[in-house]
């Protein structure tokens, strides 16, 4: 069954949604926990390193911790795939170094990229909400298997720009910062919570629950759901192109 939606714009979850939680916690999160000792100690005047050092103090309690301990901490939330800002700030640095070297190249499900052509081609806005951070988004969609797909992008958001996935008030910040009203925009995403809240927010959501993902089994609760994105029907009645 196809799902319908006449709206102006996607926003897109990606772990779980657009690309596999495994890559995730399989490629990409070896890859960071190699580095952050060299980053934590080499980098540490680096303004964005800094500053998510004293987060990362802050949310451990630990006003003293030295890079050692805040190594702890990092890998600590990693392998309870805790999506602390600090932690996704660090993993964004490492992370998007490692694509434009050419170590690293993103995952999509195989019905995304063919959807994201088609939405934007039918004058749909695109933008991503994610827990990893912009810099990591960027990267992600730079470096994609079908090469740079940033160009279909409108915008991207993370939980130090809009806030924490689970509150409606980030998705009304995305909103006032896209200049769309909630019932033009349709967010797709795998965790139930978060689309409590942009419901709340009074957006259209639609759940994707792919075999495999880690949210597969409990479901999407009342929300509309997908198995993929060719499930998905948008048109945008108010768009000019
Ligand atoms: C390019 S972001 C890498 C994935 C990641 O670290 C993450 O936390 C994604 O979380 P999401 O909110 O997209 O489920
Ligand atoms: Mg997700």
């Amino acid at each position: 069954m196809t799902l319908r939606y006449d709206v102006d714009a996607v926003v897109l979850d990606i772990e779980g949604t657009t690309s596999a939680t495994g890559f995730v916690v399989d490629v990409l999160y070896p890859y960071s926990r190699s580095r952050f000792a060299a980053l934590l100690t080499e980098r540490a005047d680096d303004p964005a390193v800094s500053r998510a050092i004293a987060q990362v103090r802050e949310l451990t309690d630990t006003p003293d911790a030295d890079a050692v301990q805040i190594e702890k901490s990092l890998n600590a939330w990693l392998d309870e795939d805790r999506k602390a800002t600090p932690l996704k700030t660090l993993q964004g640095i490492i992370w998007s170094e490692g694509f434009a070297r050419g170590d690293l190249v993103s995952h999509f499900y195989d019905d995304v990229v063919p959807a994201l052509r088609a939405w934007h081609t039918a004058g749909l806005r695109l933008y991503v909400y994610s827990s990893g951070s912009v810099a990591a988004q960027r990267a992600w969609f730079t470096s994609s298997p079908e090469g740079d797909l940033l160009p279909l992008v409108s915008g991207l958001y993370d939980t130090e720009n809009a806030g924490p996935k689970q509150e409606p008030e980030s998705y009304r910040r995305i909103a006032a910062a896209t200049g769309t009203e909630p019932s033009r925009l349709l967010f797709l995403s795998d965790r139930p919570g978060e689309l409590d809240a942009a419901v709340a927010a009074g957006w259209h959501a639609v759940g994707v629950r792919r075999p495999g993902e880690p949210y597969f089994e409990q479901g999407v609760g009342d929300h509309a759901q997908a198995g993929a994105f060719d499930e998905i029907g948008i048109t945008s009645s108010r768009s000019t192109t």
